[in-house]
Protein backbone atom coordinates (compact mmCIF):
# COMPACT_ATOMS: atom_id res chain seq x y z
CA UNK A 1 0.00 0.00 0.00
CA UNK A 2 1.48 3.58 -0.24
CA UNK A 3 2.74 5.75 2.35
CA UNK A 4 -0.70 7.61 2.38
CA UNK A 5 -1.92 5.17 4.85
CA UNK A 6 -1.69 6.09 8.73
CA UNK A 7 -2.29 2.79 9.36
CA UNK A 8 -0.83 -0.13 7.53
CA UNK A 9 -1.40 -3.88 9.29
CA UNK A 10 -0.24 -6.76 7.30
CA UNK A 11 -0.90 -9.74 7.98
CA UNK A 12 -0.64 -9.40 11.84
CA UNK A 13 -1.59 -11.66 14.57
CA UNK A 14 -1.00 -11.59 18.01
CA UNK A 15 -1.76 -15.24 20.17
CA UNK A 16 -1.51 -15.82 23.82
CA UNK A 17 -0.73 -18.90 25.24
CA UNK A 18 -4.53 -19.42 25.85
CA UNK A 19 -6.16 -17.51 22.41
CA UNK A 20 -5.39 -16.27 19.37
CA UNK A 21 -6.39 -12.82 19.89
CA UNK A 22 -6.25 -11.52 16.18
CA UNK A 23 -5.43 -13.60 13.18
CA UNK A 24 -3.82 -12.55 9.91
CA UNK A 25 -5.02 -9.10 9.82
CA UNK A 26 -4.88 -6.78 6.98
CA UNK A 27 -6.00 -3.35 7.92
CA UNK A 28 -5.29 -0.27 5.83
CA UNK A 29 -6.38 3.22 7.22
CA UNK A 30 -5.37 6.40 4.26
CA UNK A 31 -4.50 9.38 6.04
CA UNK A 32 -8.07 11.60 6.94
CA UNK A 33 -9.96 8.60 7.00
CA UNK A 34 -12.87 7.83 9.76
CA UNK A 35 -12.92 4.40 10.01
CA UNK A 36 -15.02 2.41 12.25
CA UNK A 37 -14.04 -1.07 13.52
CA UNK A 38 -16.97 -3.10 14.72
CA UNK A 39 -17.37 -6.55 15.70
CA UNK A 40 -18.71 -8.68 18.89
CA UNK A 41 -17.23 -8.80 22.29
CA UNK A 42 -14.11 -10.24 21.78
CA UNK A 43 -13.67 -9.66 18.72
CA UNK A 44 -9.89 -8.91 18.97
CA UNK A 45 -10.73 -4.65 18.43
CA UNK A 46 -9.09 -3.28 21.66
CA UNK A 47 -6.30 -5.64 20.80
CA UNK A 48 -5.86 -3.98 17.46
CA UNK A 49 -5.79 -0.58 19.11
CA UNK A 50 -3.24 -1.67 21.56
CA UNK A 51 -1.07 -2.75 18.77
CA UNK A 52 -0.95 0.41 16.61
CA UNK A 53 0.21 1.89 19.93
CA UNK A 54 2.69 0.18 21.00
CA UNK A 55 2.16 -1.12 23.62
CA UNK A 56 1.93 -4.72 22.70
CA UNK A 57 4.19 -6.47 19.83
CA UNK A 58 2.47 -8.77 16.89
CA UNK A 59 3.32 -12.82 17.35
CA UNK A 60 3.59 -12.06 13.43
CA UNK A 61 3.37 -9.46 10.68
CA UNK A 62 4.40 -5.99 10.30
CA UNK A 63 2.60 -2.98 11.10
CA UNK A 64 3.59 0.89 10.04
CA UNK A 65 2.21 3.54 12.12
CA UNK A 66 2.35 6.90 10.66
CA UNK A 67 5.46 5.63 8.61
CA UNK A 68 7.18 4.00 11.42
CA UNK A 69 6.77 0.51 13.27
CA UNK A 70 5.13 1.80 16.85
CA UNK A 71 7.62 -0.75 18.71
CA UNK A 72 10.52 0.44 17.45
CA UNK A 73 13.12 2.39 20.01
CA UNK A 74 12.37 6.08 19.60
CA UNK A 75 8.03 4.90 19.77
CA UNK A 76 7.73 6.93 22.91
CA UNK A 77 8.26 10.03 21.11
CA UNK A 78 5.88 9.15 18.05
CA UNK A 79 3.29 7.94 19.85
CA UNK A 80 2.84 12.06 20.03
CA UNK A 81 1.32 12.48 16.56
CA UNK A 82 -1.14 9.59 18.23
CA UNK A 83 -4.04 10.25 20.33
CA UNK A 84 -5.86 7.76 22.32
CA UNK A 85 -9.43 7.49 24.30
CA UNK A 86 -9.45 4.52 26.06
CA UNK A 87 -12.84 2.86 26.71
CA UNK A 88 -13.59 3.67 30.13
CA UNK A 89 -11.65 6.88 31.13
CA UNK A 90 -11.05 7.68 35.04
CA UNK A 91 -9.36 10.48 36.49
CA UNK A 92 -9.35 11.67 40.19
CA UNK A 93 -12.71 13.10 41.03
CA UNK A 94 -11.28 15.74 43.68
CA UNK A 95 -9.13 17.51 40.58
CA UNK A 96 -10.56 20.28 38.42
CA UNK A 97 -10.52 19.79 34.97
CA UNK A 98 -8.28 22.37 34.15
CA UNK A 99 -5.73 20.14 36.69
CA UNK A 100 -6.53 17.75 35.26
CA UNK A 101 -5.95 18.69 31.53
CA UNK A 102 -2.44 20.80 32.76
CA UNK A 103 -1.34 17.41 34.22
CA UNK A 104 -1.34 15.76 30.66
CA UNK A 105 -0.50 18.61 28.93
CA UNK A 106 3.01 18.84 30.65
CA UNK A 107 3.79 14.70 29.33
CA UNK A 108 2.75 16.32 26.13
CA UNK A 109 4.79 19.71 26.49
CA UNK A 110 1.98 22.06 26.03
CA UNK A 111 0.72 24.84 27.11
CA UNK A 112 -1.61 26.12 29.05
CA UNK A 113 -3.29 28.24 26.17
CA UNK A 114 -3.54 25.05 24.64
CA UNK A 115 -5.59 23.69 27.61
CA UNK A 116 -8.04 25.64 27.05
CA UNK A 117 -7.98 26.22 23.69
CA UNK A 118 -9.16 22.60 23.89
CA UNK A 119 -11.62 22.66 26.62
CA UNK A 120 -13.37 24.74 24.77
CA UNK A 121 -13.40 22.88 21.52
CA UNK A 122 -14.76 19.85 23.91
CA UNK A 123 -17.49 22.54 25.10
CA UNK A 124 -16.05 22.35 28.26
CA UNK A 125 -14.42 26.24 28.81
CA UNK A 126 -17.07 27.29 31.54
CA UNK A 127 -16.47 24.08 33.30
CA UNK A 128 -12.94 24.07 33.07
CA UNK A 129 -12.54 25.21 37.25
CA UNK A 130 -15.67 22.65 38.27
CA UNK A 131 -14.75 19.35 40.48
CA UNK A 132 -14.78 16.22 38.30
CA UNK A 133 -16.92 14.34 40.58
CA UNK A 134 -19.62 16.87 39.25
CA UNK A 135 -19.48 15.94 35.96
CA UNK A 136 -21.14 14.19 34.12
CA UNK A 137 -20.63 11.14 32.39
CA UNK A 138 -20.59 12.87 28.85
CA UNK A 139 -18.36 15.91 30.27
CA UNK A 140 -15.94 13.10 31.51
CA UNK A 141 -16.02 11.53 27.94
CA UNK A 142 -15.56 14.95 26.68
CA UNK A 143 -12.48 15.53 28.63
CA UNK A 144 -11.14 12.49 27.85
CA UNK A 145 -11.16 13.95 24.26
CA UNK A 146 -9.66 16.61 25.19
CA UNK A 147 -6.81 14.77 26.92
CA UNK A 148 -6.62 12.69 23.36
CA UNK A 149 -6.20 15.62 21.35
CA UNK A 150 -3.22 17.33 23.42
CA UNK A 151 -0.06 17.25 21.32
CA UNK A 152 -2.09 17.91 17.65
CA UNK A 153 -2.01 14.10 17.27
CA UNK A 154 -2.45 13.09 13.56
CA UNK A 155 -4.29 9.48 14.52
CA UNK A 156 -6.83 9.07 16.73
CA UNK A 157 -7.88 5.78 18.84
CA UNK A 158 -10.94 6.38 20.09
CA UNK A 159 -12.22 2.90 21.81
CA UNK A 160 -16.28 3.06 22.41
CA UNK A 161 -15.95 6.82 22.94
CA UNK A 162 -19.70 7.54 23.07
CA UNK A 163 -20.87 4.49 25.47
CA UNK A 164 -22.91 5.92 28.01
CA UNK A 165 -23.62 9.29 26.38
CA UNK A 166 -27.40 10.32 25.65
CA UNK A 167 -28.47 11.29 22.24
CA UNK A 168 -27.66 14.98 22.03
CA UNK A 169 -24.12 13.85 23.77
CA UNK A 170 -23.40 11.82 21.40
CA UNK A 171 -24.64 14.28 18.24
CA UNK A 172 -22.41 16.81 20.10
CA UNK A 173 -19.31 14.30 19.89
CA UNK A 174 -19.74 13.59 16.58
CA UNK A 175 -19.79 17.01 15.63
CA UNK A 176 -16.21 17.51 16.98
CA UNK A 177 -14.86 13.96 15.76
CA UNK A 178 -15.68 15.09 12.22
CA UNK A 179 -14.04 18.85 12.12
CA UNK A 180 -11.35 17.13 13.31
CA UNK A 181 -11.70 14.64 10.17
CA UNK A 182 -11.72 17.85 7.98
CA UNK A 183 -8.80 18.77 9.48
CA UNK A 184 -7.17 15.92 7.97
CA UNK A 185 -7.03 13.65 10.94
CA UNK A 186 -6.82 9.93 10.10
CA UNK A 187 -9.23 8.30 13.17
CA UNK A 188 -9.72 4.82 14.26
CA UNK A 189 -13.10 4.07 15.98
CA UNK A 190 -14.51 1.58 17.93
CA UNK A 191 -17.96 0.94 18.70
CA UNK A 192 -21.03 -1.53 18.82
CA UNK A 193 -23.54 1.27 17.83
CA UNK A 194 -24.08 0.78 14.55
CA UNK A 195 -26.73 2.94 13.73
CA UNK A 196 -25.13 5.58 14.58
CA UNK A 197 -22.05 4.88 13.00
CA UNK A 198 -23.48 4.97 9.17
CA UNK A 199 -23.62 9.01 9.18
CA UNK A 200 -20.43 9.08 10.36
CA UNK A 201 -17.85 7.17 8.92
CA UNK A 202 -16.13 6.69 5.56
CA UNK A 203 -15.25 3.18 5.89
CA UNK A 204 -15.86 0.65 8.28
CA UNK A 205 -14.13 -2.43 8.74
CA UNK A 206 -15.84 -5.80 10.54
CA UNK A 207 -13.76 -8.44 13.05
CA UNK A 208 -14.74 -11.55 13.94
CA UNK A 209 -12.89 -14.11 16.23
CA UNK A 210 -9.83 -12.08 15.54
CA UNK A 211 -10.20 -11.51 11.80
CA UNK A 212 -11.25 -9.22 9.40
CA UNK A 213 -14.30 -10.42 7.55
CA UNK A 214 -15.05 -6.67 5.93
CA UNK A 215 -13.78 -3.84 5.51
CA UNK A 216 -14.28 -0.63 2.82
CA UNK A 217 -16.99 1.47 2.41
CA UNK A 218 -20.46 1.41 2.93
CA UNK A 219 -21.08 1.16 -1.12
CA UNK A 220 -18.54 -1.47 -1.35
CA UNK A 221 -19.71 -3.40 1.75
CA UNK A 222 -23.75 -3.44 0.33
CA UNK A 223 -22.12 -4.87 -2.89
CA UNK A 224 -19.98 -7.62 -1.59
CA UNK A 225 -23.42 -8.41 1.02
CA UNK A 226 -25.34 -8.45 -2.19
CA UNK A 227 -28.65 -7.84 -0.05
CA UNK A 228 -31.26 -6.76 -1.78
CA UNK A 229 -32.90 -3.08 -1.92
CA UNK A 230 -35.84 -2.28 0.07
CA UNK A 231 -38.68 -0.50 -1.97
CA UNK A 232 -41.73 1.12 -0.54
CA UNK A 233 -44.39 2.48 -3.37
CA UNK A 234 -47.48 4.58 -2.46
CA UNK A 235 -50.37 3.63 -4.59
CA UNK A 236 -53.60 5.09 -5.21
CA UNK A 237 -56.55 4.16 -3.15
CA UNK A 238 -57.21 -0.06 -4.97
CA UNK A 239 -54.95 -0.35 -7.03
CA UNK A 240 -52.17 -2.15 -4.50
CA UNK A 241 -53.17 -5.52 -5.98
CA UNK A 242 -53.62 -4.22 -10.06
CA UNK A 243 -49.74 -3.50 -9.83
CA UNK A 244 -48.20 -6.29 -7.82
CA UNK A 245 -48.50 -8.67 -10.27
CA UNK A 246 -46.65 -6.85 -13.16
CA UNK A 247 -44.14 -5.67 -10.41
CA UNK A 248 -43.10 -9.31 -9.80
CA UNK A 249 -41.95 -9.82 -13.35
CA UNK A 250 -39.13 -7.25 -12.42
CA UNK A 251 -37.94 -9.52 -10.20
CA UNK A 252 -39.41 -8.01 -7.06
CA UNK A 253 -40.65 -9.92 -4.12
CA UNK A 254 -43.50 -8.63 -2.82
CA UNK A 255 -43.01 -8.60 1.21
CA UNK A 256 -45.80 -6.41 2.27
CA UNK A 257 -49.20 -5.02 0.94
CA UNK A 258 -51.82 -3.38 2.70
CA UNK A 259 -54.09 -0.67 1.91
CA UNK A 260 -51.92 1.78 -0.45
CA UNK A 261 -48.34 0.41 0.73
CA UNK A 262 -46.83 -2.51 -1.70
CA UNK A 263 -43.11 -3.09 0.14
CA UNK A 264 -40.86 -4.79 -2.63
CA UNK A 265 -37.26 -6.46 -2.58
CA UNK A 266 -35.42 -6.17 -5.25
CA UNK A 267 -31.83 -7.53 -6.39
CA UNK A 268 -29.78 -4.32 -6.51
CA UNK A 269 -29.21 -4.09 -10.57
CA UNK A 270 -33.12 -4.55 -11.44
CA UNK A 271 -33.76 -1.58 -9.52
CA UNK A 272 -33.74 1.06 -12.37
CA UNK A 273 -35.66 -1.03 -14.80
CA UNK A 274 -38.26 -1.66 -11.51
CA UNK A 275 -37.82 2.24 -10.72
CA UNK A 276 -38.77 2.96 -14.78
CA UNK A 277 -41.73 0.64 -14.99
CA UNK A 278 -43.41 2.50 -11.90
CA UNK A 279 -42.44 5.63 -13.53
CA UNK A 280 -44.85 4.38 -16.35
CA UNK A 281 -47.51 3.58 -14.43
CA UNK A 282 -48.09 7.22 -14.40
CA UNK A 283 -50.32 9.49 -11.45
CA UNK A 284 -50.97 5.64 -10.37
CA UNK A 285 -47.68 5.95 -8.07
CA UNK A 286 -47.49 8.68 -5.92
CA UNK A 287 -44.52 8.04 -3.89
CA UNK A 288 -41.63 5.87 -3.98
CA UNK A 289 -38.90 5.53 -1.13
CA UNK A 290 -35.91 3.22 -1.37
CA UNK A 291 -34.14 1.62 1.60
CA UNK A 292 -30.39 1.01 1.61
CA UNK A 293 -29.55 -2.14 3.77
CA UNK A 294 -28.48 -0.20 7.44
CA UNK A 295 -24.90 -1.72 8.83
CA UNK A 296 -26.80 -3.51 10.95
CA UNK A 297 -27.80 -5.86 8.47
CA UNK A 298 -24.44 -5.74 6.67
CA UNK A 299 -22.52 -6.66 10.19
CA UNK A 300 -25.44 -9.58 10.51
CA UNK A 301 -24.23 -10.62 7.11
CA UNK A 302 -20.25 -10.22 7.52
CA UNK A 303 -20.87 -11.73 11.17
CA UNK A 304 -21.95 -14.97 10.01
CA UNK A 305 -19.56 -15.38 7.08
CA UNK A 306 -15.73 -17.09 7.28
CA UNK A 307 -13.96 -14.99 5.28
CA UNK A 308 -13.32 -11.49 3.52
N1 LIG B 1 -3.59 -10.59 27.76
C1 LIG B 1 -4.44 -11.47 27.26
N2 LIG B 1 -4.27 -12.79 27.47
C2 LIG B 1 -5.13 -13.71 26.96
N3 LIG B 1 -6.21 -13.40 26.19
C3 LIG B 1 -6.42 -12.10 25.95
C4 LIG B 1 -5.57 -11.07 26.46
N4 LIG B 1 -6.05 -9.87 26.02
C5 LIG B 1 -7.15 -10.15 25.29
N5 LIG B 1 -7.36 -11.48 25.25
C6 LIG B 1 -8.46 -12.17 24.56
O1 LIG B 1 -8.42 -11.78 23.21
C7 LIG B 1 -9.74 -11.66 22.69
C8 LIG B 1 -9.91 -10.28 22.07
O2 LIG B 1 -9.98 -9.31 23.11
P1 LIG B 1 -10.24 -7.76 22.83
O3 LIG B 1 -10.19 -7.06 24.13
O4 LIG B 1 -9.31 -7.32 21.76
O5 LIG B 1 -11.73 -7.80 22.24
P2 LIG B 1 -12.71 -6.59 21.87
O6 LIG B 1 -13.15 -6.83 20.46
O7 LIG B 1 -12.06 -5.30 22.17
O8 LIG B 1 -13.91 -6.86 22.86
P3 LIG B 1 -14.96 -5.82 23.56
O9 LIG B 1 -15.89 -5.38 22.49
O10 LIG B 1 -15.63 -6.69 24.57
O11 LIG B 1 -14.15 -4.70 24.18
C9 LIG B 1 -10.70 -11.92 23.84
O12 LIG B 1 -11.13 -13.27 23.78
C10 LIG B 1 -9.83 -11.72 25.08
O13 LIG B 1 -10.26 -12.51 26.15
Amino acid sequence: MTDSNSISLNQVSKWYPSHKAVSDVDLFVPEGCLMALVGHNGAGKTTLMKLILGLIRPTAGNLTILGKDPCDRDAFNRREGIGFLPENVSFEPNMTGRELIRFYARLKHESDKRCFELMETVGLGDAIDRRLKTYSKGMKQRLGLAQALLGKPRLLLLDEPTSGLDPAARQQFYDIIRDLRNEGVTILLCSHVLTELEAQTDAVTVMNSGRVVASGSLEQLRERAGLPLNIRVTVKEGMTEKIATPLRQHQAQITRLNGRHLELECPPQAKMQLLRHLGELGSVVEDIELFNSSLDQLYAVFSTRKGA
